[in-house]
């Protein structure tokens, strides 16, 4: 199975010369941030071999390399979901061959729905910790035989968003005057593809999640089993309905949506954060 990946890194390697340290992966709506990469190299993921296809409105599936502030960035513009079909092993296998690759440090965004009471729609959320709920039941891109080139069996996960990335990024909200939608908090993945009944959404609430999703959990597990460095934004994209009184819904166009609303805000923190961490060790800058 490493040879998969390894094949797959080693065609990237061989179409571009671009050897990124940062990968993003983007979440429903938000593949603009693919789009301010300079010097430009991009790839359909039907031309990579070995990558799956994204099957999702709002999910481009092109793969774009580039320099960002003057660091190298590899670009996931549409991200692969376990409800589409795919193997968690194959939602994952990007995150191995960024690795391959040399990637040091993931970012992940979402669209995602809020439970917690003060979170409203155009929120940003950083991703403190999540909840894996596929992983609980046995869904984990992790199961079967462990592959030790890339990890031990048993990762820990207790620190798998790094603090110093969060702090980090809330420093640079405050500075570009966003603060305001900020917020940090507990993301859970579901499975999906339908949205939460209210008993569902009602229970999400009373266990403590704050903003739900299909997707990014498998991907910060595998990138933690091999040592890269995670930080996490959600898009709070719709309140999530917890009461039968409510007669709003959910609905992907919406999600959409708010995602064109705050590309702008979500580009300018990524771009900043980038620019503004260390990349060839695990010391983050301070902000000034
Ligand atoms: O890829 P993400 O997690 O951003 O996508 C979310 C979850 C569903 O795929 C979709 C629902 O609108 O958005
Ligand atoms: N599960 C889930 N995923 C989402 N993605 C965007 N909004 C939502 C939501 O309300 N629920």
């Amino acid at each position: 199975i490493h040879d998969d990946y390894q094949k797959t890194a080693d065609w990237l390697t061989s179409h571009t010369k671009h050897r990124p340290k940062v990968a993003i992966i983007c979440g429903s709506g938000l593949g603009m941030l693919a789009d301010s990469l300079k010097c430009q190299d991009a790839f359909a993921y039907s031309d990579i071999p070995g990558f799956p296809q994204s099957t999702v409105q709002g999910h481009a599936g092109r793969l774009v390399f580039g320099e960002l502030k003057g660091k190298t960035c590899v670009c996931m513009q549409g991200r692969f979901h376990m409800y589409e079909g795919h193997s968690l092993c194959k939602t994952t296998f990007p995150v191995r061959v960024f690795k391959l690759l040399g990637v040091e440090t993931l970012i992940v965004t979402n669209a995602a729905g809020s439970l917690a009471d003060g979170f409203h729609p155009g929120d940003i959320m950083i991703i403190k910790d999540h909840v894996n709920f596929p992983g609980l039941v046995g869904l984990n891109p992790l199961s079967g035989p462990n592959d030790d080139k890339f990890g031990p069996r048993f990762p820990a996960m207790s620190d798998c968003y790094d603090k110093g990335l969060r702090c980090l990024a809330m420093d640079i909200a405050k500075q570009q005057g966003v603060a305001g939608f900020m917020q940090e908090g507990v993301y859970a993945m579901v499975g999906g593809p339908n949205f939460e009944t209210i008993a569902e959404a009602r229970l999400l609430h009373r266990l403590g999640v704050d903003a739900v999703g299909m997707s990014t959990a498998p991907e910060v597990v595998v990138a933690a089993h091999c040592g890269l460095r995670v930080f996490g934004l959600s898009l709070i994209t719709n309140k999530v309905v917890k009461s039968y009184e409510d007669s709003e819904s959910v609905n992907h166009e919406g999600v959409l949506e708010v995602g064109r609303l705050r590309s702008q805000a979500v580009q300018q923190l990524v771009t900043e954060l980038i620019s503004r961490m260390e990349i060839n060790n695990n010391i983050v800058k301070n902000a000034d």
